[in-house]
């Protein structure tokens, strides 16, 4: 009797998993052995949308996967070495970028420029290079920089499509949907607000009038609420002391932004959120780099994904 119902239970479970999903994808992190690539990719491993997880790093990536390949859901992992960087590639749909240094009390994200900017440079070459058609999400600060140099790299190559790469700012979003609920005393799933602009600073611009309860902070609350959400990364920063930045609540917003990708590219409808493009909203203002609310799903077009403009 136990057995019967024993078998019943893990045939119902497995049809539930099977059929959970109607595309599987493979993800690859770069950057893997971090204090973000570690989280994330524990994140990446129970997400149902990730078939296959290719975890590399110039150090510790075998450590990470062997750890992450013991968790019971159905994807499979593999850790590659500072030398395996095109078998980590190979067949890789979306690529998530979190390799580069973090900030240290007293640094803004732009004195990470120097060291990120050739990481990145380099790592977005191979992707040109093995996996052309990718969806790159690049978590790396300075933001506001390592987009443009990612793209810059790939039109170098002659694979650059604006619809498949994308700066990660999901971490403000989450931020102000949190500060809000905290300063109206709301769930934060009430109070989520698009949060436009760049990724540092008062380049972070959150739309607090969008949301029905953000509409009615003002004055003194306001202003100290959009400095928070602005400069949220400082108090991270700040808390750690000197042993980096946000890594937790970054992984977090890393593997809310990639699911959200993957169920666009799942055929999902209306997946919107605000993500660092290149964008024409204010090119006549030669500003040609931009995060809004943009729609993530297959494209009508001569594009698989990516990006539905
Ligand atoms: N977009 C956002 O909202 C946020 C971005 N960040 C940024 O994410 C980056 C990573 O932060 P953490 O994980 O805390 O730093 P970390 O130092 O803990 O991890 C970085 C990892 O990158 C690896 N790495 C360095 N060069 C590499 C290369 N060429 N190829 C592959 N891996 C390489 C390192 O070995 C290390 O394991 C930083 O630049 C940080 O500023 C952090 C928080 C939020
Ligand atoms: O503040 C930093 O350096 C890391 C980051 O981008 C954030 O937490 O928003």
């Amino acid at each position: 009797m136990f057995t019967r119902t024993a078998t019943r239970l893990l045939s119902t479970q497995s049809r539930a998993f099977s059929t959970s999903s109607a595309r599987q994808t493979k993800v690859a992190v770069l950057g893997a052995g971090g204090g973000i690539g570690q989280p994330l990719s524990l994140l990446l491993k129970i997400d149902p949308l990730v078939s296959s997880l290719s975890l590399y790093d110039i150090r510790g990536a075998p450590g990470v996967a062997a750890d992450v390949s013991h968790i019971d859901t159905g994807s499979s992992v593999k850790g590659y070495t500072a030398d395996q960087l095109d078998e980590a590639l190979e067949g890789a749909e979306v690529v998530v970028i979190p390799a580069g240094v973090p900030r240290k009390p007293g640094m803004t994200r732009d004195d990470l420029f120097n060291t990120n900017a050739s990481i990145v440079r380099d790592l977005a070459a191979s992707v040109g290079r093995v996996a052309p058609e990718a969806n790159i999400l690049v978590i790396s600060n300075p933001v506001n920089s390592t987009v443009p140099i990612v793209a810059k790299t790939l039109e170098k190559a002659g694979v650059f499509d604006p619809r498949r790469i994308f700066g990660v700012t999901t971490l403000d979003v989450v931020r102000a949907a949190r500060f809000l609920g905290e300063v109206t005393g709301n769930d934060p799933k009430y109070t989520v607000v698009p949060v436009v602009g760049g990724h540092s600073g008062a380049t972070i611009v959150p739309l607090l009038s969008q949301n029905a309860f953000g509409k009615g902070v003002s004055g003194d609350d306001y202003a100290k609420l959009v400095y928070r959400i602005q400069f949220g990364g400082d108090e991270v920063v700040k808390a750690k002391d000197g042993a980096g930045s946000a890594t937790l609540s970054m992984a977090y917003a890393g593997a809310k932004f990639t699911n959200a990708l993957l169920r666009g590219l799942s055929g999902e409808k209306g997946v919107i959120t605000p993500t660092f493009v290149k964008s024409g909203l204010f090119a006549d203002k030669g500003v040609d780099f931009f995060s809004s609310s943009v729609e993530l799903g297959v494209c009508a077009c001569s594009v698989r994904f990516g990006v539905c403009r």
